[in-house]
């Protein structure tokens, strides 16, 4: 793959629907997606609202709903990869409500490929869209629109190593943990953290899967999606 037209937006500045759309939210949704993922859920939904949220709940008890924040009625659990870790997801389907990663993804909702990413997920999210050839990618900093240096350094981490392989993540991971986000949540600045939180959020490919988002009927539903590795034979 030569050459990859990429564009960094904030979610206020989507105005057209992107062919191609990375939302990155590295503090602390995606992040948090990946791990429910990893403690074995079947799908996350993306909602809207906290009313859509709680409202997704009551009709499916079994759901798990969770919200950023401090932990309030009605939902589950809360955005925290620290506490979710320790949860046990298997076959469940997970409400996700956020400030700004949840948004993000449903500004985004009619793209043709959604991924949602942060660097838990960034080799993966890297190769699956040099697998699908995509020469044009819209990445969305949902962060301070635009400007959380987290998820802008993680934007720009996983444009290049879409198309240089021997990208080095030294000094975007740094960025991240010098952000505003990270000083927030170790400082306890924000609500419904967990002491690990942002080393978590830092762990650079700790999964091998991607993450895509997709309109199920009404609902935007996320899923993981595996992405072959060049040595498995795969497309790539
Ligand atoms: O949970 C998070 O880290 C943030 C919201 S807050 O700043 O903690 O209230 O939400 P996200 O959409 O994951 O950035
Ligand atoms: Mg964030």
């Amino acid at each position: 793959m030569i050459g990859m037209d990429t564009r960094f937006v904030g979610i206020a500045e989507v105005v057209e629907t992107p062919s191609v759309a990375v939302v990155v939210d590295v503090m602390r949704a995606f992040t948090v997606a990946a791990w429910a993922f990893a403690q074995g859920a079947e799908k996350i939904v993306l909602a809207e609202s906290l009313d859509d949220a709680l409202a997704l709940k009551a009709r499916h008890p079994e759901w798990v709903a969770l919200k950023d924040g401090p932990p309030a009625p009605g939902f589950d659990t809360v955005n925290s990869p620290g506490l979710l870790r320790s949860i046990d997801l298997g076959g469940r389907t997970v409400v996700q409500k956020t400030t700004a990663g949840t948004v993000g993804a449903l500004a985004v909702k009619e793209a043709s490929l959604v991924l949602c990413a942060g660097f838990v997920v960034a080799e993966a999210t890297a190769r699956l869209l040099r697998a699908r050839k995509s020469d044009s990618v819209t990445f969305v900093v949902t962060g301070e629109d635009g400007q959380a240096d987290e998820d802008l350094a993680c934007a720009q981490y996983i444009a290049r190593r879409t198309t240089e392989a021997g990208t080095d993540a030294a000094g975007f991971l740094r960025r991240a943990a010098e952000s505003r986000a990270a000083t927030e949540l170790a400082e306890g600045v924000r609500q419904g953290v967990h002491p690990d939180d942002v080393a978590l959020c830092l762990e650079l490919d700790r999964f091998p899967f991607a993450m895509v988002a997709a309109l199920e009927g009404s609902l935007m539903v996320l899923r993981p999606y595996a992405v072959p590795s060049p040595t498995d034979g795969g497309p790539i």
